[in-house]
């Protein structure tokens, strides 16, 4: 195995072991760390995802946003690329069904998609994070491959990490396709990386 492989492993046994009420918590005080930030509040077509194997549960984040009004995106493997994501928008109303993962979404209605360089905000998993905003994911590549399509010049989509706090390591081994993210937000606090 290698350092990243251990590291993936460890991590995502470390957020899988926390209680049902340590998790309930951890939601709750996230949703406080991020509404009030203005990459938030200016905000109006957000991607985020549905938590899967111990991620921090965004279900009451998705609430308050919806509350709030934002026009929400969910990822879909990309149905003829491998590797990417697409992101369709997500209502209370739509209709999920497990992907290859066992993680839930929408129908693919093409209609529905919105253009990665269309959103304002996208809150990305990650399974790892370091001081320096370096990420390790679940080891599909996804995000990275996806974010690597934007052109480093645009003023969007933000991007956000979201992360329990047991989830930062010393310092996440650094591939050269590894993109990392300006801001990252735990429960406990909101860190900025880079300007955005
Ligand atoms: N909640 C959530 N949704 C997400 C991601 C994520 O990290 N979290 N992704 C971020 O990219 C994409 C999915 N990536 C994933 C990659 C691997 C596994 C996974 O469970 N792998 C298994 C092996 C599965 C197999 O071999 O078929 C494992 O490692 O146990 C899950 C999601 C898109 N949606
Ligand atoms: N921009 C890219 N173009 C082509 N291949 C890529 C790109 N980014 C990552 N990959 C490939 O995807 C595989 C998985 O990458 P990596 O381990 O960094 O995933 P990850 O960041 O943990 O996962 P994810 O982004 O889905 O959360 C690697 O084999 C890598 O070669």
């Amino acid at each position: 195995m290698t350092s990243r492989q251990q590291l993936r492993q460890h991590i995502r046994n470390l957020r899988r072991s926390l209680s049902a009420e340590q998790q309930q918590q951890a939601s709750f005080d996230l949703v406080q760390q991020l509404l009030p930030r203005p990459e938030v509040q200016h905000a109006q077509h957000i991607a985020l995802y549905l938590s899967n194997d111990g991620e921090l549960d965004t279900t009451p984040l998705i609430n308050s946003l919806w509350q709030l009004g934002k026009t929400l995106y969910l990822p879909l493997l990309h149905p003829v690329v491998p590797g990417y994501l697409v992101f369709q928008l997500y209502s209370p109303d739509s209709q999920l069904k497990p992907n290859q993962f066992g993680i839930g979404e929408p129908e693919l209605n093409c209609s529905l998609l919105c253009p990665v360089d269309q959103l304002d905000l996208i809150f990305a998993p990650l399974v790892a994070f370091d001081s320096e905003g370096q990420r390790l994911g679940m080891g599909g590549g996804f995000y990275d491959r996806t974010l690597s399509q934007l052109d480093s010049a645009a003023t969007k989509p933000k991007l956000i990490g979201l992360a329990h706090d047991c989830q930062q390591v010393e310092s996440v081994p650094v591939e050269a396709w590894d993109i990392p993210l300006p801001a990252i937000c735990t429960p406990t606090k909101f860190r900025c990386f880079s300007e955005q």
